[in-house]
C-alpha cells in the first residue's frame, strides 16, 4: 500500500486500491458538505483516472464541471493528497460516464484506468434506468439528462405551487396511484413546471425498486418519431418507448398542430395507462385550454389529476430568494432580497437570473451585495421591468388620488396641497421606476436632482412619522404596482 501511494501513476495502482481511495474522498466530501448538497453537486462524479501527478474527475455538463471546480475544486484536491501524497492537482472535466457511473450512493465508479471512459452521457442514463437495453433504442435513452438542481429538496413551496407540488410529491412516493394518473401539471413560463418534473424522476429513479424513467420534451418525442418514420425502425420506437415505467412529457404544447406525432403519442398514452404505468405531463395551458390538441387526447390528459403553478406571489418570491441565496453561500441583505421580489415579478427564472447575476458580480469584484450594487448591476432587467410602471402613470394616479391637476406636478407652485402630493410622486418614481434622480426631476417641470433627493427623504421622514400618511403612500403604490 505505501509503495503504490508513492507510484501516482496509473500502471503502479490497481484499479482497486484507486476504487478504494475515490470511495473515501468522495465518502469524506459528503460527510463534509451533507447530503443535500452533495447529492446536488458532486453525486455525479466519477473518476476517469490518474495522470502523472494529476487526478481527472468527470461531470456529465459544463455548468456542473465549473461549479465542481470553483466550489469544491481546492478540497478535492486536498483530499486526494491526504489519499494519495503523490495526485498534486485535480482537473475537473467534462466527460462521459462509465456505464453504471453514480449509480446510486454506494456504488462509486472508477474506470481504473487513465483510458476516457467508454459510451456518452446517454449509455450512462441509460445504465441509471436498469442498464436494459433492446434491439436499436435503449431505453435509457429515451431519457434527456436531469439536471441535478432541480429536486423536491431545492423546490421552495408557498401557496401558488402548493397543489402541483403536493401531487407531484404523491406521484413520486406512489407512482401509478388511481385518480393522479396522468398527473398533468400546467402554469405560465419559468414558474417551475420543469424543475417539479425533474424533482418526480429523480424521486422514482433514486427509490426502491429501480424503476425505469423515460423524461424528455415534447419536441425531443417528435423528433424520435420522425427518424424512427425515417428509418423505419416505428416498432423499436413503440416497443422501447412502451417498456418505460413512467413517461414524463415536458412542454407537451409543442404538439399543437402536428397531427402525426399527436396520434402516435396518445397510442403510446393509452398503451401505457392501460398497463398501469405512470405518465407526468407539463403544459403552459390546461388540457381544455390546449386548443389544437385532439379532443380524445386532451379528454384523456384530464382525467387524472389536473394541478396548476400560479403566478408568484410576493412572499414566495422572498422565500426564493432566501433561498437560493442561502444555498449559494452568499449573504444578501434583506433590503435587496426585498428590493428584488419587488421588482421582478415576471417569474421565477428572471428572479434567480438576476440574484445570480449579483453573486456573479459580488464574487468577481470581492464586494458585498449591497442595494446600490443591486441597482447598478441589474440597470438593464429593472429597466425592462419598468415599461410597466411609467413616471406619466404615477403623476396620474397621485394627481387623482389628492384631487390636484396633473399639470401641477410640473407646475412651479409651492403650496402644501400641491407640493406634498408631487413629493410623494417623485419618491414613487425612484422607488418604482429606475430612472435616475436628474432624469425623474426633469420629468416632473424641469427640478434639479437635489430637488427630487431631497423630495425623497422628506418622504421618507414622514412615512416613519406617520403611520396613516405611510399607509396613503403604500397605498398608491400597490395599485400603481397591480
Ligand atoms: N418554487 C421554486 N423553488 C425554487 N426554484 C424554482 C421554483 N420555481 C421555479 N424555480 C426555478 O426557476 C427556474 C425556471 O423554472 P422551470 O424551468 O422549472 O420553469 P418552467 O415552468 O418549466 O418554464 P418553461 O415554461 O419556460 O418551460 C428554474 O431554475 C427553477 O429551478
Amino acid at each position: 500500500m505505501a509503495m503504490e501511494k508513492q507510484a501516482g501513476t496509473d500502471s503502479a495502482r490497481s484499479a482497486a486500491s484507486l476504487q478504494e481511495s475515490w470511495a473515501r474522498i468522495r465518502g469524506r466530501l459528503r460527510d463534509e458538505v451533507g447530503e443535500v448538497e452533495y447529492r446536488t453537486w458532486l453525486r455525479q462524479m466519477t473518476l476517469a483516472g490518474i495522470e502523472g501527478d494529476e487526478a481527472i474527475v468527470h461531470l456529465p455538463t459544463r455548468f456542473l464541471r465549473d461549479w465542481v471546480r470553483s466550489h469544491y475544486g481546492d478540497r478535492l484536491r486536498a483530499l486526494w493528497q491526504q489519499e494519495v501524497p503523490a495526485v498534486r492537482r485535480v482537473d475537473v472535466r467534462v466527460g462521459p460516464q462509465p456505464r453504471g457511473a453514480a449509480a446510486s450512493d454506494g456504488e462509486e465508479a472508477v474506470n481504473g484506468a487513465s483510458a476516457p471512459a467508454q459510451g456518452g452521457l446517454a449509455e450512462s442514463l441509460s445504465a441509471r434506468n436498469g442498464g436494459a437495453r433492446s434491439a436499436g433504442e435503449g431505453r435509457g435513452e429515451w431519457s434527456a439528462p436531469l439536471d441535478p438542481r432541480f429536486t423536491f429538496d431545492t423546490f421552495v413551496v408557498g401557496k401558488p405551487n402548493e397543489f402541483a407540488h403536493a401531487c407531484a410529491r404523491r406521484v413520486a412516493e406512489k407512482p401509478a396511484l388511481p385518480g393522479f394518473n396522468p398527473l398533468f401539471l400546467y402554469g405560465g413560463v419559468g414558474l417551475g413546471k420543469t424543475h417539479l418534473m425533474h424533482a418526480v424522476a429523480w424521486a422514482i429513479r433514486d427509490g426502491e425498486g429501480g424503476r425505469n424513467v423515460a423524461y424528455m420534451s415534447a419536441e425531443k418525442f417528435m423528433y424520435r418519431f420522425i427518424a424512427a418514420l425515417r428509418t423505419q425502425s416505428t416498432m423499436e420506437f413503440k416497443e422501447s418507448l412502451r417498456s418505460v415505467d413512467v413517461l414524463m412529457v415536458d412542454d407537451l404544447q409543442f404538439l399543437i398542430g402536428k397531427d402525426n406525432t399527436q396520434e402516435e403519442f396518445f397510442h403510446t398514452f393509452n398503451a401505457l395507462i392501460d398497463a398501469g404505468k405512470q405518465i407526468v405531463i407539463s403544459a403552459d395551458k390546461s388540457p381544455s385550454d390546449l386548443n389544437g390538441l385532439e379532443d380524445r387526447l386532451r379528454t384523456r390528459l384530464g382525467c387524472g389529476m389536473v394541478a396548476d403553478i400560479h403566478a408568484t406571489t410576493y412572499e414566495l418570491r422572498l422565500s426564493i430568494l432566501q433561498a437560493k441565496a442561502t444555498a449559494a453561500g452568499v449573504a444578501v441583505p434583506k433590503n435587496v432580497v426585498e428590493f428584488l421580489a419587488h421588482k421582478i415579478t415576471s417569474n421565477v427564472r428572471e428572479l434567480e437570473g438576476a440574484l445570480n447575476r449579483l453573486i456573479a458580480h459580488a464574487n468577481l469584484f470581492g464586494r458585498a451585495v449591497t442595494l446600490e450594487s443591486a441597482q447598478e448591476v441589474l440597470h438593464d432587467l429593472l429597466r425592462a421591468h419598468d415599461r410597466r410602471v411609467t413616471i406619466e402613470e404615477i403623476q396620474r394616479k397621485v394627481a387623482e388620488h389628492y384631487n390636484i391637476r396633473l399639470t401641477d406636478m410640473s407646475s412651479a407652485r409651492r403650496a402644501r396641497n400641491v407640493a406634498r402630493p408631487r413629493q410623494v410622486a417623485m419618491y414613487l418614481a425612484k422607488q418604482l421606476t429606475s430612472r435616475s434622480l436628474p432624469e425623474i426631476g426633469r420629468r416632473f417641470g424641469n427640478r434639479d436632482h437635489t430637488t427630487v433627493m431631497h423630495a425623497v427623504s422628506r418622504i421618507s421622514e414622514l412615512m416613519q412619522a406617520d403611520a396613516a400618511f405611510a399607509e396613503d403612500v403604500e397605498l398608491l403604490r400597490r395599485m400603481l404596482e397591480s
